[in-house]
Order: structure tokens, then C-alpha cells, then sequence
């Protein structure tokens, strides 16, 4: 079908002239080769976010194409206009710390006035009730609950206000963070007034610290009597083992017992008989593998006086309700608090949430399910299914595939199938999905994070949580079943207030669904042509039923011949890199000789 004719159907009317590249290849959509940027910055006019403070305190990101786009405040979640700079150095220092000594101290040295910035922004006075609305505003925190405890404006407030023992300030400060995000600088006051809380903030904010200091200052100390004080839901185990890291580097020296019930060695503990069972005083876990514990009476929850859903909106959804339903029905204490955090909270998730939490404090961040601004989102029309693998190689060739590089596709065995196109590339690609055993993705994730694979591809098991600091690309290889997912697959870059790319190929099946991009890029500050924006959106039913199915795709296969043709070039190229390798030794062999 006529691409425009489905686009139009939906109300779409187009500036031809202006958009004459875009329809050009749009009208020869049949070549299932063409391939077209339809995103904002096409051809070369990217926008940077470079983020810049005007005299008026207002921070704009200046674009490469001269456009401005002014961004607001809060939506830097590392700080306001005037800590922009030292955000940047908080994060830069976290880096700084692990180069060498030498290297270190000439960056200290040409960062003096990043620390004078730093200094300032630790010092910000505690916010009163005169000053909380310009604060909130400042920091696009929204607050609603009775008596919501007032934000907290800097690290010195744990101790100052809240009592927090030294040893977690300690801890705290090894990552060398100089000012709370928005999200910590809302949602720790109330976690740590121990209040019931409802917590959204975009992908990369630092939400998992704001649920970490808090639950461990409760439990002070680790406890000889009770087991299982805190739980925290995640819903991937990949997730579960990264807050289990970030919550080990918080207690450091305490000797917490935290149980990361995905663990094989943690598990069996707990199948041994009651007596000789290990007592921890964290659980960490996913909802099926607590479930199946506490029915076969491994677990008791009895004691859990902290639970965290972490990704509620994904634990509240179908496929985990029922699961997080029992883990909240296990969980008897009289005391249990709740938390829920995620960057994505539905309506519909609220309101339910809302049926068991208790006098509930919420604290959103920024506008409610959107993206974070320093994404550089582009949507690329590539015609067909074919269209994909041409637009990938074009990128490839064209250099703008800096890795690392994340991408995702909608199932496990089109997962595959893009890994067997690409392992003949020549690209350090590898692949992680549901499939492949605990072992296996463990050692992915390592070699992604070293930087011995460049480009991973992945389903939506990487979507939510994993903080991969420095992506610089997702490519959403398929379109994403829905704008939850879209938001929380594009925030694996852009985090902690990096520069991050996202790329979302589309196909005329997918054009339907465009709009609920169109209007998340739109949200966050990215350009988008104006035929986009007039398209309509899909019906609540055609949404309900994407994310309820994927959409039926061709395989991803080149012709059997070109990929026969590039295994051949790549076993040749393989041949003569090995055999100038020996060359090369044979001669220092005989170098060696002479010395
Ligand atoms: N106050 C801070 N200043 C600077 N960096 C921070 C701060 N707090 C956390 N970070 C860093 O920000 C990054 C993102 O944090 P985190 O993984 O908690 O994000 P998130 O909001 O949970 O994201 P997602 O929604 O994708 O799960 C991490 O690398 C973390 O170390």
C-alpha cells in the first residue's frame, strides 16, 4: 500500500516541498533498499546538546544547525542551570578516578573552577516552605501526598536532617557526586520520614540510589534475629544483579547479608532444611523465583518491613501482576512500607498502586513518561524489512555506528537471526536474550562493559534498568510495542546526563505507530517534521494489541549468496591477518637474535 495513502488515512497532510527528499523515497517505497532519514536532524543537521546557561539562568543545548532549543531547568536532572558544569564533573570525576595519577592531577588542575561550581552547588541552603516552590520548580519535581516531607537540597542533609550515620556518607561520597539529582533530592526525604511512595523520573536519574540509602539506613546495622528486613523486586535478573552491586558499594564495610535470590549459591542456601538455612537481611530478586520460594516455604516474608518495586509499571502489568500480587500478600508486617519507582508510571498503574499503598507521597520528575533530553532521537524510515539490514550497513560504512552500540529487536529469534547476518561483518557483535544460560549473559554483559563487544544485540531484557554508562547508540531495529518500551530502550544512552543517540527504524507496517514516537521525541525538546506531527495516533485497542503481540516480520536474511560471499571475504581477510601476524613474529624471532 501507498505509504502516504496510510499515512494520510490518518489525517496527515504534508509540506511536499519542504519534505520533497523524504517523500521521494517514500514514493518509491517498493525498492526495498530505500532508505530514509525522517527524523528532525536528517542529512547532517544533528542536534547537539551541548548544554548552555544564558544570563537569565535558563539552560539552552545548542544545536549544530544554529537552532536553540531552550531546555528546561529541572529536566537536567544533575543540577540546575548553574551546576550543569558540576554535574558534568561529578560524573567526569567518577571516571577520573580510575585513569592514573599523573593524568588525574592535569585534570584537577584545569578543573578548578568545576570544583569552585561543585563547592557552590554542595552548599545550597536546605529548602524552606517559603522557598519550596521555586525549588521544586527549579528542579521540576511535582509533589502530592499529605504533609510530603520537604525536598532535600544537598548530601549535608542526611546527617543535618535526617540523622543518616557517617558510614553511608562515607560510602556516598566515594562516587564523588556532588549534588543530588531531582529524583534523590525529592524521594529520599520521604523514604527516609519512612512514608509510603509513588516515584517517577526519566531513564538514567539516579532513582536506584534514591531507594538504596534510605532502606539501608532503616535497617542500621545487619540484624543476628530477623531475616529478610527489605525486599527489592526487579523484573530482569540483570537488573537484580546490578542493584545488588550499587547496594554493595553502599554498605561497604557493614557486612549486610544481601541475598540475590537469581544467585545459584544464594538460592541453594535457602533449599536447605530451615536450621542450616543462611539469614540475610536484603533479598533481592525477580517476582517468579520469590514466588516459587515462598511457596515451597524457602522464604518467609513475614519480617519485610521495606519493600521496593523497582520497575513497578513493568511488575504491575500483565505477566507479573499475579506474581507481585502473592510477594505483596506474603509481606504481612504491620509496618511495611512500599516504595515504587520507574521512569514510566501509566495511569492505570497508578491507580492500582494507589489500592495498596498506604498515605503515599508521589514524586514525579519531569513531564510523566517521557524521555530523557539528552537523547538525540531520530526515526528512520527503511521502507521494508530488507530496508533495515541496508540502513544498518549504511551506517556501518558511512562511520556513524560509534560503539558502543545497543540494539534491539523484538524476539528472541529474530535476536539470533541478526546475530548470524551481522558475526560475518566483521563487527565484535554478540547477542543477549532469555535463552542463553545465566553463565553466558553474565560473561556478554562483561564484554560489552570492557569493550570487547561493540554492537549487542538484545530483546526486551535489556530494556529496563541496565546502566551501561557509556552508550553512544540504540538502535531500535524494530519498532518498540509500546511508548513504555520506547522510553526505556532508548535510556540505555544518554545517562547521567551524557549525550546519547537513539535510532528507530520503521517500516510502512510500523507507520501506524509512529505517533506515539512522534509524540515522546516532540515531548523532550527533539525536532519533528511537521507531517508527523499531524499523523494521528493509534486507537487504544490497536495499542493494546501491539503490546500484547509483535507485529509478524520477514526473517532477517540477506540472500544466501552475498552471505556465503562475505563468510568467504571474511575467512580471507582472517587468513592474511594471521599470516602477517606470524611474518611479524618470525621477524622479531630473528631480531631477538641479533640483539
Ligand atoms: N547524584 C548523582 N550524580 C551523578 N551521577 C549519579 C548520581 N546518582 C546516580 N548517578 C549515576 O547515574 C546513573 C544512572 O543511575 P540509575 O541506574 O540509578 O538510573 P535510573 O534512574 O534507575 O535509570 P533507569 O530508569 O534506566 O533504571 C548511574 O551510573 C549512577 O551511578
Amino acid at each position: 500500500m501507498d505509504i502516504f495513502r496510510t499515512l494520510a488515512g490518518g489525517g496527515a497532510s504534508f509540506d511536499k516541498r519542504r519534505f520533497q527528499n523524504d517523500l521521494k523515497i517514500f514514493g518509491g517505497a517498493d525498492d526495498e533498499a530505500s532508505t530514509s532519514t525522517a527524523n528532525a536532524k536528517s542529512k547532517g543537521k544533528r542536534k547537539r546538546s551541548d548544554v548552555q546557561t544564558t544570563a537569565d539562568g535558563e539552560q539552552k543545548h545548542s544545536a549544530t544547525n544554529g537552532a536553540k532549543v531552550i531546555v528546561p531547568d529541572g529536566l537536567d536532572f544533575f543540577g540546575s542551570a548553574a551546576k550543569a558544569k558540576s554535574t558534568t564533573s561529578a560524573v567526569e570525576r567518577e571516571e577520573r578516578l580510575s585513569k592514573k595519577d599523573g593524568k588525574r592531577k592535569a585534570e584537577d588542575e584545569s578543573s578548578d573552577s568545576e570544583a569552585e561550581a561543585d563547592e557552590q552547588a554542595a552548599d545550597e541552603p536546605p529548602v524552606t516552605k517559603a522557598t519550596l516552590s521555586t525549588f521544586l520548580k527549579a528542579n521540576k519535581i511535582k509533589l502530592k501526598g499529605t504533609d510530603v516531607p520537604l525536598p532535600m537540597a544537598s548530601w549535608s542533609e542526611l546527617e543535618t536532617r535526617f540523622n543518616v550515620q557517617p558510614w553511608l556518607r562515607t560510602n556516598l561520597d566515594k562516587w564523588g557526586w556532588s549534588v543530588p539529582t531531582a529524583i534523590q533530592r525529592g524521594a529520599m526525604p520521604v523514604l527516609l520520614a519512612n512514608r509510603d511512595l509513588l516515584a517517577g523520573a526519566p531513564t538514567g536519574s539516579g532513582k536506584t540510589l534514591a531507594f538504596l540509602l534510605p532502606l539501608l539506613h532503616h535497617l542500621r546495622a545487619p540484624s543476628k534475629k530477623e531475616t529478610f528486613r527489605a525486599v527489592i523486586v526487579s523484573p530482569t535478573r540483570e537488573l537484580a544483579q546490578q542493584i545488588h552491586d550499587q547496594l554493595r558499594r553502599l554498605s561497604d564495610g557493614r557486612n549486610f547479608r544481601i541475598c540475590v535470590l537469581t544467585n545459584t549459591a544464594d538460592f541453594s542456601s535457602l533449599s536447605q532444611e530451615p536450621s542450616k538455612r543462611k539469614k540475610f537481611d536484603i533479598l533481592i530478586s525477580t517476582p517468579l523465583r520469590l514466588v516459587h520460594a515462598v511457596e515451597k516455604e524457602e522464604v518467609e516474608l513475614g519480617n519485610v518491613r521495606h519493600l521496593v518495586l523497582d520497575e513497578a509499571d513493568r511488575l504491575l502489568e500483565e505477566g507479573f501482576l499475579e506474581q507481585t500480587d502473592s510477594i505483596l500478600a506474603a509481606c504481612t508486617h504491620p509496618d511495611l512500607r512500599k516504595a515504587l519507582f520507574s521512569a514510566t508510571l501509566p495511569a492505570g498503574v497508578e491507580e492500582m498502586a494507589r489500592t495498596f499503598m498506604v498515605d503515599e507521597c508521589r514524586v514525579i520528575v519531569g513531564t510523566k513518561d517521557s524521555a530523557t533530553e539528552t537523547i538525540q532521537q531520530e526515526l528512520l524510515f527503511v521502507g521494508s524489512e530488507d530496508g533495515k539490514l541496508h540502513a544498518l550497513r549504511s551506517l556501518i560504512t558511512e562511520g556513524g555506528l560509534k560503539p558502543p552500540v545497543l540494539l534491539f529487536v523484538q524476539s528472541i529469534e529474530r535476536a539470533k537471526d541478526l546475530f548470524h547476518e551481522l558475526v560475518y561483518d566483521g563487527l565484535h557483535v554478540d547477542v543477549i536474550h532469555s535463552e542463553r544460560p545465566k553463565v553466558q549473559r553474565e560473561g556478554v554483559i562483561s564484554a560489552f562493559k570492557r569493550g570487547d563487544v561493540w554492537v549487542l544485540i538484545c530483546t526486551e531484557l535489556m530494556a529496563r534498568g541496565i546502566d551501561f554508562k557509556g552508550v553512544q547508540l540504540v538502535i531500535n531495529y524494530d519498532f518498540p510495542q509500546s511508548v513504555q518500551s520506547y522510553i526505556h530502550r532508548i535510556g540505555r544512552t544518554g545517562r547521567a546526563g551524557r549525550q546519547g543517540r537513539a535510532i528507530t527504524y520503521f517500516t510502512k507496517e510500523d507507520a501506524g505507530h509512529l505517533k506515539t514516537v512522534v509524540n515522546v521525541m516532540r515531548q523532550s525538546g527533539c525536532e519533528v517534521p511537521e507531517w508527523m506531527v499531524k499523523l494521528k495516533g493509534p486507537g487504544k485497542k490497536e495499542r493494546k494489541k501491539l503490546k500484547q503481540r509483535a507485529p509478524e516480520r520477514k526473517e532477517i536474511r540477506t540472500s544466501a549468496a552475498s552471505s556465503v560471499g562475505r563468510r568467504e571475504a571474511n575467512k580471507r581477510r582472517d587468513m592474511i591477518a594471521g599470516s602477517k601476524r606470524r611474518k611479524v613474529s618470525e621477524g622479531k624471532k630473528e631480531g631477538g637474535g641479533e640483539k
